[in-house]
């Protein structure tokens, strides 16, 4: 199958942007009770910041990005009250992640983003993601034909499982020298991955399926078992050990990626 992108003028390469699908409530984390139950999961204090704030922190910091796009959902100003100029808020939240992705690329072409930039799609939800991770992600895969994503290889023994009146009892285990754990950001370029979210609809968990489904075959790039998803209420403190053994007792230097900046060509529209 062959796509048809729109050739970037000589003098406007294709540019990068990030968007951030940051609507979903938590329902997962908030199951045991143990979080403050008005705050949807991305903005619960992790090592005394919102949790997104700690992935915009990592996105900041990536200077090959144009602009970041945080999809919220209706009627969320949470982030109004941390202004910055590396990201701004488009209330496009929809009622599956899928769908607040599709608003978030619908969003970028109306604010003046090419069919053939690159979208960066990453859940504010893996808020342990590097600008490094991010930096190389974009390098093994911005010559690449379809794109890619960051992933992590099955590192233990996998079953599968039937759950009974005897409880959940393994019935086989998998060959998992082919398996990999999907993580984000995922990146495509914009038009080939509105079309292929529109087809899937909300089969789509992630950005690549919906590009599987369209007959591509994403590039797998090695990410790292931090950059895991906070989903349930013990990720907190695992989450929150990681950062604070990454930054000590300060996080000066992070939080100042985040402060306002010269308005750039990347983010002129906004
Ligand atoms: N309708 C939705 C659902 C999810 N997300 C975002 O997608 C990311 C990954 O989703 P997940 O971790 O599953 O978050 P939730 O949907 O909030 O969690 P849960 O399924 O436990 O409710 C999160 O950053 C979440 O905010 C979104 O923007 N819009
Ligand atoms: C996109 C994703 O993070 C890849 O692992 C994941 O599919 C999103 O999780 P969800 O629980 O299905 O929203």
């Amino acid at each position: 199958m062959t796509l048809a992108f729109i050739a970037p003028e000589p003098s406007s390469p294709p540019r990068f942007w990030a968007v951030i699908p940051c609507a979903g409530v938590g329902a997962r984390a908030m199951a045991a009770g143990a979080l403050e139950p008005s705050l949807p999961k991305q903005y619960q204090p992790l090592l005394g910041q919102p949790l997104v704030l700690h992935t915009l922190a990592a996105f900041a910091a990536v200077p090959q990005l144009a602009g970041t796009l945080v999809a919220v959902a209706s009627g969320d100003d949470f982030l109004a009250a941390y202004p910055s100029l590396r990201y701004f808020t488009v209330p496009c939240g929809g009622p599956s992640r899928a769908q607040t992705v599709l608003g978030a690329l619908r969003a970028l072409l109306q604010r003046g983003a090419q069919a053939d930039d690159w979208v960066l799609v990453h859940d504010a939800a893996r808020c342990l993601v590097t600008s490094l991770q991010i930096e190389t992600l974009i390098a093994e895969c911005q010559h690449d034909s379809v794109g890619g994503l960051l992933a992590h290889k099955i590192p233990d023994t996998l079953k599968t499982a039937v759950t009974g009146p005897g409880g959940v009892r393994v019935v086989g285990t998998l060959e998992r020298s082919d398996k990999w754990l999907a993580q984000t950001p995922q990146m495509f370029r914009l038009e080939p991955l509105l079309h292929a979210l529109e087809k899937l609809g909300d089969a789509a968990t992630d950005e690549a399926s919906a590009m599987e489904a369209a007959g591509h075959r994403p590039k797998l790039v090695a990410g790292g078992a931090q950059n895991f998803k906070v989903t349930y209420p013990e990720d907190f403190a695992l989450a929150s050990a990681v950062l604070a053994y990454r930054e000590g007792s300060s996080t000066t230097a992070r939080f100042g990626e985040l402060a306002p900046a010269k308005p750039e060509r990347g983010n002129r529209f906004f």
